[in-house]
């Protein structure tokens, strides 16, 4: 990795519906496929230790996430990356959360987010307590930000989390194929208007209510698609270059004209 240059792959994969053994293995698999292309960071979706069992957490959801830390931390260490951890269930406390780990390639836990909006129509709120805290973390020197899926709906939240110093926004995802073109909308416009690039990790495959799209993009700070994926499982790679950040917000400095007493 130099300074301003990243090697990013995208693991567009499948999830066993309520199986976290299958879906551990699966993410190991793609943490070495990525590792022998060698990218600086590999990326996964949303929910993938158990996707939308959502009645079932009780049994499945990862308590305090430790079996989650512990693959990513080793995964991260034994293949020399960062890898962002899309999300997973999780239970803390009591309570479900739908939650991110990022690990550095020495497997030191970064950040931990966790999923803000709750997505009603998929039943999260009946089941999930929303987080309530940003996230900001460092790949080498590049300052970064995540949120989950539904809340890329939210443009006032990616600001905010933008405006405090970020110019790469990861968004894991369980994105339905019914909606998928307003996915890539969503994504195009969170791009443009941060003026960050974007790496969106959508899965593939089905479960009980949904068919997923996968058409996982990584995009530039124009809205541009650098990458897009299909609607396959698959490791996609992409490289991107945050030199060109300084320019563009330099053109057109949307966060300095920003009238915040406004709004
Ligand atoms: O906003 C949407 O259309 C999809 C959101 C979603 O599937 C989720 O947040 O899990």
């Amino acid at each position: 990795m130099t300074v301003t240059k990243l090697k990013i792959a995208v693991a567009q994969i499948d999830i066993a519906f309520g199986q976290p053994a299958v879906n551990f293995q699966r993410v190991e698999t793609f943490v070495k496929k990525a590792a022998a292309q060698k990218v600086d960071i590999v990326a996964f979706p949303e929910m993938w230790n158990t996707g939308y069992a959502l009645t079932e957490l009780d049994q499945l959801a990862d308590p305090d996430g430790l079996q989650t830390q512990a693959l990513l931390s080793r995964l991260a260490k034994e293949n020399q990356l960062y890898i962002f951890g899309g999300s997973v269930a999780t239970k803390e406390a009591g309570k479900f959360y739908n939650t991110t780990y990022v690990y550095d390639p020495k497997g030191q836990l970064l950040t931990t987010y966790r999923k803000v909006h709750l997505f009603g129509l998929m039943h999260e709120g009946d089941h999930l307590d929303a987080g309530a805290a940003e996230t900001h973390f460092n790949i080498g020197k590049i300052a970064a930000t995540n949120v989950i899926c539904y809340d890329i709906r939210f443009p006032e939240w990616l600001r905010k989390l933008s405006a405090a110093g970020s110019s790469l926004i990861f968004v894991p995802a369980e994105w339905p194929t019914v909606r998928i073109k307003q996915w890539a909308r969503l994504l195009a416009a969170r791009a443009i208007e941060n003026q960050s690039f974007v790496v969106a990790i959508n899965r593939v495959g089905s479960d009980p209510d949904n068919a997923f799209g996968g058409h996982s993009l990584v995009l530039d700070p124009l809205g541009d698609a650098i990458l897009t994926l299909g609607d396959q499982e698959e490791l996609g790679i992409a490289e991107i270059d945050l030199d060109q950040i300084p320019a563009i917000r330099g053109e057109i400095p949307v966060f300095e004209d920003r009238r915040p007493e406004l709004y």
